[in-house]
């Protein structure tokens, strides 16, 4: 890389990651996403690298070590402004990794101020006196108390966040972001002055966002969801392109794999069945009990391939997933599942798909780590947050990672419409 980076991100899993980058393309910058922190200096020219982790589940110690990596990598190659990407559901334990993950960058930034901000108004999550709003709902009746890994029980962001972190959080209320930039601007100053380190900061709509972009310009770290990436690139003198987001034509067979089990997933595989799609539902309690269900999956598939998207998928109903969790174990059940729909998406890709669907964002990240794939280039945007991405190599793929609650429900047809 030539150049210096303007902006660096650090996401805590891989379909934010692609959320965050394709935000970043559409507001006009040149983005590459990594896949973990690049062993080499990047080989193109960009204004903003995203580096995608799988820390959002992860023990607090090892999400906080491999943040400090990429914050390193990012910082020397140049990085003026650090983002660290989660959740637009704020998803987190009560031990983090939010919390924890903010903490340690601001003290290796040595900065003692900054925001979180998970509001993401185009795909209905908003913040309000510090209540998440999922659509017209709080976020603990949206379908997230259910989560597998991270039930979300509480609304209020800062009653979640204050016990993750040793640092005040406060909040920068709806009234202030009304008022411009300037009001939003002395709020933070106030607050610092107050002994305030992190604070929420309300947004129900786009121009809430793109109000508080120049009055975050000079902080060192931003974080958030993808939504307040749309403020941000103005401030390094970008305006919006519509060159962002070419890709390399689609080749090859298409599938789909999921292995979420939020409720938008659970509706978009409801929905490709009944349209007529071959699909297959592997069994976690099978797959505990020693059986090959990869190769079962993939023996399934190779006939069907030929004629259109396949979709393999565990995603099942709060109440299964409930079920399987009290006979495998909650970390249990969702690696032994991950491990299985990864060893599915290389033998598909073994077997000629080059356009890959991935459901899921700890599914997206064990696929993408079992592909060996180290980079990927933003293409167009299928849905809200989900874009579809280009991993370079003999042949490339094609990849479009969903996060779970992301998307229309005629989504996995949908998306191969996007690449014809
Ligand atoms: N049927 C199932 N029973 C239990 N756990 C499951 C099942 N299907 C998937 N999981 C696990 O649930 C988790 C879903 O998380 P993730 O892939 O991040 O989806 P989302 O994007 O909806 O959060 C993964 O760890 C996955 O392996
Ligand atoms: O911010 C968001 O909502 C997404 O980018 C995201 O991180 C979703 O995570 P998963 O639902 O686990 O895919």
């Amino acid at each position: 890389m030539t150049q210096k980076l303007l902006l660096g991100a650090i996401a805590d899993d891989f379909t934010g990651a692609t959320d965050l980058a394709n935000n970043l393309v559409r507001a006009g910058m040149r983005v590459v996403q990594t896949i973990g922190v690049p062993s080499q200096p990047l080989a193109a020219d960009v204004d903003a690298v995203v580096v995608a982790l799988k820390s959002r589940t992860a023990p607090v110690a090892e999400a906080v070590a491999e943040s400090l990596q990429a914050l390193h990598w990012l910082r020397a190659a140049g990085a003026r402004q650090i983002y660290f990407k989660y959740c637009s559901t704020f998803d987190s334990t009560p031990e983090g990794n939010i919390g924890p993950v903010t903490d340690a960058l601001m003290q290796a930034l040595g900065t003692s101020f900054t925001v979180a901000t998970p509001a993401f108004p185009d795909n209905q999550r908003t913040v309000f006196k510090g209540y998440l709003f999922v659509g017209d709902v709080l976020l603990n009746e949206s379908g997230m108390q259910n989560h597998p890994l991270t039930p979300m029980a509480d609304p209020n962001l800062l009653r979640v966040l204050q016990p993750q972190t040793a640092r005040r959080v406060g909040l920068i209320d709806h009234r202030t972001v009304g008022a411009g930039a300037e009001a939003i601007a002395a709020r933070v100053a106030d607050l610092q002055a107050e002994g305030v380190g992190i604070a929420i900061v309300d947004a129900v709509s786009n121009e809430d966002l793109l109000r508080m972009g120049p009055a975050f310009a000079g902080l060192p770290l931003v974080t958030g969801g993808s939504g307040l990436a749309i403020g941000l690139p103005q401030n390094f003198g970008i305006q919006a392109s519509p060159q962002a987001g070419t890709l390399p034509p689609a080749q090859g067979l298409r599938a789909v794999v999921s292995g979420s089990c939020s409720r938008m997933t659970n509706a978009q595989v409801a929905h490709f069945i009944a349209g007529g799609r071959p699909a297959l539902a592997l069994d976690p309690v099978r797959i505990a009990a020693g059986e090959d269900v990869a190769a079962q999956a993939l023996a399934w598939a190779e006939p069907l391939l030929a004629d259109g998207p396949v979709l393999i998928y565990s995603t099942a109903d709060a109440g299964a997933v409930k079920g399987v969790q009290e006979q495998l174990g909650v970390e249990a059940a969702g690696a032994m599942v991950e491990r299985t729909i990864a060893r599915i998406a290389c033998g598909l890709v073994e077997r000629g798909v080059q356009q890959l669907v991935v459901a899921g964002g700890e599914t997206s990240g064990a696929c993408v780590q079992a592909l060996g794939i180290a980079q990927l280039q933003i293409g167009a945007q299928i849905d809200p947050g989900v874009p579809w991405c280009h991993a370079p190599g003999t042949p490339g793929l094609h990849l479009a990672l969903k996060s779970g609650n992301f998307g229309s429900e005629d989504f996995f047809s949908k998306a191969f419409g996007v690449l014809a």
